[in-house]
């Protein structure tokens, strides 16, 4: 039995990476019913060198809805320094649907030349949080290197709000541009022909996604009490709290909250965590 995993998915056919030169086209076996998203890893049947019989999906380790997408190396939520103006509830919302996905994701502030301070403040804000921060610029190549040194030999989704620069940033990683729709050898299809998440070649077996529909309604089914894990920088201070059932919000004796008081979790990042669980509280007493 060969494994692969699935670069794309186009007219019924799946195309995967089984390590060879050339992608194998491949087709579902009729009784799998199991939902195929690109970044599936498979078990199949070789048919003849490039043709291949899909018999099994094997366990993802992480799966994001919108964009469909699974088994993701790691993820970058690009924001720009400047223009638009970065938006610190919308940077901990993204940073929440990632984690609720199973992946934890990396910052990048583009578009530094514009506004350099404003970037390093986030940068230490956020590395305080526990994640790691980059700054670049796709106009001026700065910080570009230490991007792609992160990338060999893993699949790496980006995304992002519109015009923080993400097209301008992937064309500098892919050394081509991605507005003209360049065709990749391995993949044979140019950019812009779909909506959906798009796994650009750099090489054998290093993959960059692109994911245009970024969406933060992930967490719309989230129970109140699973809302902290969403958050890695407050979850430490959680289980000592006098009440098991906390959710860190009016309850007397809160270790989180103790945590907010003696500077150990960042103010604003609390305010994000009463907002959100406000919101699912209130979708829950419209729901009896
Ligand atoms: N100053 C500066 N401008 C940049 C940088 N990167 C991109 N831009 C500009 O920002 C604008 C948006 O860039 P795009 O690459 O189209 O942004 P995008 O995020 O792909 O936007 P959507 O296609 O709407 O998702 C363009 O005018 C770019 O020239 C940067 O590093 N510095
Ligand atoms: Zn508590």
């Amino acid at each position: 039995m060969t494994t692969g995993r699935v670069i794309k998915n186009y007219n019924g056919f799946y195309y995967v990476d089984t390590g060879d030169q050339e992608l194998v086209e491949c087709r579902r076996r009729g009784k799998l019913k199991a939902k195929i998203l690109v970044g599936d890893r498979l078990s199949l049947t070789m048919v003849d060198d490039h043709k291949g019989v899909i018999e099994a999906v094997l366990p993802r380790s992480n799966a994001l809805r919108r964009p469909a997408v699974a088994n993701i190396d790691q993820m970058f939520i690009i924001m720009a320094a400047q223009s638009p103006d970065p938006n610190q509830f919308l940077v901990d919302k993204m940073l929440m649907t990632c984690e609720y996905a199973g992946i934890h994701p990396k910052l990048c502030f583009n578009k530094c030349d514009l506004d350099r301070e404003k970037a390093e403040q986030y940068q230490s804000f956020y590395q305080d949080c526990g994640y790691d921060v980059y700054l670049v610029s796709a106009r001026t190549g700065e910080g570009i290197d230490a991007l792609l040194r992160l990338l060999p030999q893993k699949i790496t989704a980006f995304g992002g709000p519109s015009g923080v620069g993400k097209s301008s940033l992937l064309s500098r990683i892919l050394g081509r541009d991605l507005s003209v729709g360049q065709v990749s050898e391995k993949i044979k299809r140019g950019r812009h022909t779909t909506r959906h998440s798009e796994i650009l070649c750099m090489d054998d077996h290093t993959y960059v996604v692109d994911t245009p529909g970024f969406s933060s309604l992930e967490f719309e089914n989230l129970e109140p009490r699973e809302l902290i894990q969403l958050f890695p920088d407050m979850m430490p201070y959680t289980g000592t709290c006098r009440f098991n059932s906390c959710l860190h919000y009016h309850e007397p004796d809160c270790c989180v909250k103790h945590a907010v008081a003696e500077g150990k979790i960042r103010k604003e990042r609390y305010e994000t965590y009463c907002k959100i669980l406000e919101s699912i509280l209130e979708r829950k007493r419209f729901a009896w």
